[in-house]
């Protein structure tokens, strides 16, 4: 297949060495993209960085940095996935989530502005909705964060809306249900120690690294009490940001997209297959509700059908959480 003039441009990943970051290369290099990464390593791995992909170790919000490096490198596209992600920190914390995901986005938005860089991705999340009370969630859902992280990356999708408006960027900002899993082929997954997720601190539990794992509540108002969640494979998420790019490649107009399957699983269930996939029991016990949990986040997928030409091809819970432990395995004989 013949490249256009802007599939030849090369793409920076901010965040590239974290884990969902780290698949959004490996999907790019698979189909041949010139890529560069800048990371400042916070939570990301330089090892994460495949041989052959530029690393600008640095922060996102030093503008000086990035002019350079899309003037170096000749940058046509940007993929913003780097950021602070966990939400309990981000209430004790919240200046600091500001300043990371609102204030350095707004760098970054800027500097592609005045670098005339006209594409930009954006890794949003499902923390914008809040509480909602209506499944599936779909895009016009009100947007009532209830945590700052929900609202550090909310003023980051309106910064680019009017971003757009005025300057004529074009952007996608796609909003994460859950994301888990690991790549298929092994090379990469989720390598932060410090982990919130769900299917991370079961692999962690498997592999022997914690005595056992706590169900956040199970008295929710869902068919068997705990909470439900849209999990999607972190290389299906990769590969809806290529299709994004692609997009915008085309010419198409900004959008805001959902991005997961649009079928949710208990906590229950997934420890079920957690089991089922290692044939062994899970030591597990319940514990009371995590603040600030919604029963059910359930995405609407509608729109993301109908404007990307996205095929999910890993939407199969045995497959997500099977990777995310052959993924905890490999991490722990590394050590
Ligand atoms: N993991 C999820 O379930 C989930 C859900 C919704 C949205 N997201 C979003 O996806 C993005 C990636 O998340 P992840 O799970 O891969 O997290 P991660 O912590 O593994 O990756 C974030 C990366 O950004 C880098 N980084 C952080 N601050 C930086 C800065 N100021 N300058 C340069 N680099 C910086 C880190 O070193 C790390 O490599 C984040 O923006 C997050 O908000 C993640
Ligand atoms: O040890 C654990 C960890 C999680 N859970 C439960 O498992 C479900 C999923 O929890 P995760 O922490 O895996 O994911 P969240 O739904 O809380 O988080 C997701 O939504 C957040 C915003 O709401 C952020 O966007 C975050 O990055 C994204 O993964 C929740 O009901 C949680 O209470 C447990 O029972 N025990």
């Amino acid at each position: 297949m013949t490249m256009t003039m802007s599939e030849n441009a090369t793409v920076l990943v901010t965040g590239g060495a974290g884990y969902i970051g780290s698949h959004m290369v490996l999907a790019l290099r698979d189909r041949g993209r010139a890529v560069v990464v800048l990371d400042d390593l916070s939570t990301g791995r330089r090892s994460a960085v495949p041989d052959g992909v530029p690393l600008v170790e640095g922060d996102v919000g030093d503008k000086a940095l990035l002019a350079d490096t899309c003037a170096r490198h000749g940058i046509g596209s940007v993929l913003h996935f780097a950021g602070s992600i966990v939400v309990p920190e981000s209430v004790e914390r919240p200046l600091a989530y500001y300043r990371n995901n609102t204030v350095k986005s707004h760098a970054l938005i800027e500097a592609c502005v005045e670098a005339g860089i006209g594409r930009f991705i954006f890794s949003s999340t499902a923390a914008v909705y809040g509480m909602p009370d209506r499944l599936p969630i779909d895009e016009r859902t009100p947007l009532m964060p209830i945590n700052p992280y929900g609202s550090s990356k909310l003023m980051t999708e309106w910064m680019l809306r009017d971003a757009a408006a005025a300057y004529g960027l074009r952007y996608v900002a796609l909003r994460y249900f859950n994301v888990a899993g690991a790549d298929p082929q092994g090379r990469s997954g989720q390598v932060s120690r410090v982990a919130s997720h769900l299917i991370k601190i079961a692999a962690q539990t498997v592999t022997g690294q914690r005595a056992e794992l706590q169900i956040y509540g199970d008295d929710y108002d869902t068919p068997d009490g705990t909470c439900v969640r849209d999990y999607i494979h972190v290389s299906d998420l990769a590969d809806a940001h290529v299709a994004a790019l692609r997009h915008l490649e085309a010419g198409g107009a900004s959008e805001v997209l959902n991005c997961g399957y649009g079928r949710g699983y208990s906590v229950r269930e997934v420890l079920a297959m957690v089991e089922r996939v290692t044939g062994r029991p899970l030591p597990m016990r319940i514990g009371p509700r995590r603040a600030g949990d919604p029963p059910a986040l359930v995405a609407g997928v509608e729109r993301i059908r109908r404007t990307l030409d996205w095929t999910p091809h890993h939407d199969d819970l045995e497959t997500i959480v099977a990777s995310a432990l052959a993924w905890e395995e490999r991490l722990v004989k590394e050590d």
